[in-house]
């Protein structure tokens, strides 16, 4: 690593970055149970910038663009392809072989310190070795849209491919699937946002950034450095705005409020913080047992409260709020339900109670048959857990709505 980390940071030099001993105040390090983190090199107050990556040396839709100058649009914009797809074509193309360095005349000393395998993300075992864990059912559907969503990508991968002779030229293996799921879980585990285009929620306003996809995820957003983004697309990170740190001290970055089985299968670890379980599937059987499941499935949808109903054990412990609407419709007519959801009649709160009571006695039910080692035994127990609480709760008479 230390190799590749001084090739990198001289790279990063000649591409216009500043990566003197106080203007870059991070460093690579092998982390336990965390692959490589960033330290500090020295102390720092809170809120300090760290170190600035200019436009020139983040990967990105827009500094892609002088390698497939075809693929974009009169406007500067991708046409055929989305970003991700077009960055994981990049890093297909330019993977390094065994313990050669990337060929890439563009990100090749970036490319060089990206993961060399990703064997054992819980995706590439799915993709690859068809290989599924017994996961909690809300996981496992998860798991099978992120494989959907993997094949779709490249499958357009190739399709383009096929319609660009430039890119044809660049010799596709058509049947390196492994090393096209490498390329995409890099984008995947190590891309952050940043808005490149007008419209803030637009699928390309991501970028894969040097140094900084080094820092590992911390639950508590203060706790994780702050990435601030310029007008011309420079990003500066900013260390933790909670606390002061001390040279080789680990920095952090907030990967978002995430519970951990999207942890799990979208970055392949967990954290110790606050259990939860996601009950869909339970509700869904319970609205249509009783009758008129279409009816109330269209009622919910119309009304916003379909779906991602949980149980949480943090901030507080009990059930999300959306969970009170889709359980008071089981025994509610529709019409009623449709006064009290406009606010002029209040949801009975004790009906609910009941319902949320066997939904929790359901999911510990299944969380005994679901055992499994680490982090999939974790997710069990974890909903067993949360399912308790709650449930405990209920018993005690306090309202948990
Ligand atoms: C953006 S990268 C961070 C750098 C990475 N550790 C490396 O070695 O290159 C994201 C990956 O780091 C690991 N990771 C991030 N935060 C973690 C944490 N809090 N605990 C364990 N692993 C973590 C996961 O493998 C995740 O997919």
């Amino acid at each position: 690593m230390d190799g590749q980390w001084s090739r990198l940071v001289e790279w990063l030099g000649r591409n216009g970055m500043k990566t003197g001993s106080n203007d870059l105040l991070v460093r690579p390090q092998e982390i336990a149970d965390r692959g490589r983190g960033l330290v500090l090199t020295q102390d720092v107050e809170k809120g300090t910038p760290l170190f600035t990556l200019p436009a020139s040396v983040l990967l990105n839709y827009k500094t892609l663009r002088t390698a497939y100058p075809y693929l974009y649009n009169r406007n500067g914009e991708l046409e055929d392809i989305t970003a991700t797809q077009l960055i994981t074509l990049h890093l297909f193309l330019w993977r390094p072989n065994a313990d050669k360095a990337s060929m890439d005349e563009l990100f090749g000393p970036y490319i060089d310190v990206l993961p060399s395998d990703f064997e054992w993300h819980p995706i590439w075992q799915a993709a690859i070795e068809e290989r599924r864990e017994n996961v909690p059912p809300a996981t496992r559907a998860a798991l099978e849209k992120a494989v959907q969503k993997f094949r779709a990508d490249w499958a357009n991968i190739l399709t383009v491919a096929e319609r660009f002779p430039q890119l044809e030229a660049l010799g596709i293996d058509r049947s390196d699937t492994g090393r096209a799921l490498w390329a995409w879980l890099n984008v995947n585990t190590r891309s952050v946002y940043q808005q490149l285009r007008p419209v803030k929620s637009h699928p390309d306003n991501l970028s894969l950034c040097p140094v900084l996809d080094f820092a590992n995820h911390v639950p508590d957003e203060g706790d994780g450095g702050n990435v601030m983004t310029t007008r011309s697309n420079s990003l500066t990170f900013h260390s933790a705005k909670n606390h002061g740190q001390q040279a080789g001290d680990e920095v952090f970055l907030c990967y978002g409020p995430h519970g951990n089985s999207k942890l799990y299968v979208e970055y392949g670890f967990m954290t110790e913080r606050g259990a939860e379980a996601n009950v869909d599937d339970i509700v869904e059987k319970m609205l249509d047992e009783s009758g008129n499941g279409q009816v109330k499935r269209r009622l919910l949808k119309r009304h916003g409260y379909w779906g991602d109903w949980a149980l949480y054990e943090w901030p507080e412990i009990g059930p999300s709020y959306r969970l009170l609407p889709a359980l008071c419709l089981i025994s509610m007519g529709e019409a009623e339900w449709e006064i009290a959801i406009s606010g002029n009649r209040s949801f009975k709160e004790a009906e609910a109670d009941a319902y949320l009571a066997q939904i929790c006695g359901h999911v510990i039910a299944r969380a005994e048959g679901g055992v499994g080692a680490g982090n999939v035994g974790q997710l069990w127990e974890e909903e067993a857990r949360v399912a308790e609480a709650v449930r405990a709760k209920l018993h005690s008479g306090r309202s948990v709505w």
